[in-house]
């Protein structure tokens, strides 16, 4: 029997490649206004300090990649062909549509490389998606969050363990576990945003999973804009914590995302780790889950079930 050809539509946040793209990267997450001078150059020195630019790009390739081999593996009714659409740089969301389109897909799938679903996220990427896929008479599916995914869960609490299993019985008593996601405007929570709760969940999962005995919820990388965003910020949550309970050990957990990148790489890695270090307590981070397979078969699940419910 032929297979169905079905389109998985992968999408991401998208990072600049090489230095120029920089400029007009930032541009774009600020819907078309330039950066000031000063600014642009902070990015830039970011992206210097962990080496030039992201390992991202290739990271969300190999994410796309594998995902649409473990979905082709798993089952013979459709054959998946995954497409990268980004959400800052190219290829766009539209342009990978669109290559959808030439393809002759008629059906997709589409997954957001984020677990929490939020207005100012996930809903834009799927928004975005919808309207390109309309002009082309194509229908996507949306996978709209996988948060409480049991495989999500357990590559986290495996990691966490696996930290945890190397301190000493003395360290493991006095650490403590920062989950942590992107901030956003406290705005969302006028409109009943479920970002928040969705944190939490993922939270109460893993930390209950992993047998964890301290742990607080944070929130980081928020942005440079006047209005407040969502808190406490993970470095003044370690200060706090410190100043509280005396806590020796800190582990960041930074579940909202799923790459090695800048807001892990620099704002965990460096910014959490100068605070650590000012303090004397000690730096951990569990790796992300990349492409890790139990990973990646967690997220392949998520989409065959999204596409099994329509039949
Ligand atoms: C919710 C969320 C996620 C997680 C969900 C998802 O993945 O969608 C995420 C991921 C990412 N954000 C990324 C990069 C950046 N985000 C920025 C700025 C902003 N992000 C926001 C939100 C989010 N961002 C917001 C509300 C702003 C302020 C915009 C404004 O002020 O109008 C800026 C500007 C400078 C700065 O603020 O640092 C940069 C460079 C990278 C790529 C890293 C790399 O290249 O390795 C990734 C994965
Ligand atoms: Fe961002």
């Amino acid at each position: 029997m032929e297979k169905k050809k079905m389109g998985l539509l992968v999408m991401a946040y998208g990072t600049p490649t090489k230095e120029e793209e920089i400029e007009p990267y930032y541009t774009h997450i600020r819907h078309g206004r330039k950066p000031e001078p000063e600014a642009l150059q902070d990015l830039k020195d970011r992206y210097k300090a962990i080496g030039g630019t992201s390992p991202l790009a290739k990271i969300t390739e190999d994410q796309a990649q594998a995902i649409e081999t473990k979905l082709n593996e798993s089952q013979n009714e459709y054959e998946f062909k995954a497409y990268i659409g980004l959400k800052h740089i190219s290829p766009f969301i539209e342009d990978a549509v669109q290559e959808m389109a030439k393809d002759g897909i008629e059906e997709a799938v589409s997954i957001v490389l984020a677990p929490h679903y939020s207005t100012f996220s996930v809903k834009s990427y799927n928004d975005r998606a919808a309207t390109e896929a309309k002009k082309h008479g194509i229908s996507i599916d949306a996978v709209e969050s996988w948060y409480k995914e049991p495989g999500f869960i357990q590559f986290w609490v495996d990691g966490i363990n696996k930290v945890y299993n190397e301190m000493s019985e003395e360290e493991r008593e006095k650490a403590v576990l920062i989950v942590s996601a992107h901030s956003l405007p406290e705005k969302i929570l006028q409109h009943g945003d479920p970002y928040p709760e969705q944190l939490q969940e993922t939270a109460d999962l893993i930390v209950e999973a992993a047998g964890v005995k301290h742990y607080a919820l944070g929130w980081q990388s928020e942005g440079n804009t006047p209005d407040p965003w969502l808190g406490p910020d993970v470095q003044d949550l370690t200060r706090d914590l410190y100043n509280q309970e005396g806590y020796q050990a800190f582990v960041y957990a930074p579940v909202g995302f799923i790459a090695d990148h800048l807001e892990v790489l620099y704002d965990n890695d460096y910014e959490c780790k100068v605070v650590c270090d000012e303090l004397g307590v000690s730096y951990y981070r569990p790796d992300m889950p990349n492409v890790h397979p139990d990973f990646i078969a967690s997220l392949a699940k998520v989409i065959l079930s999204k596409v099994k419910s329509e039949v």
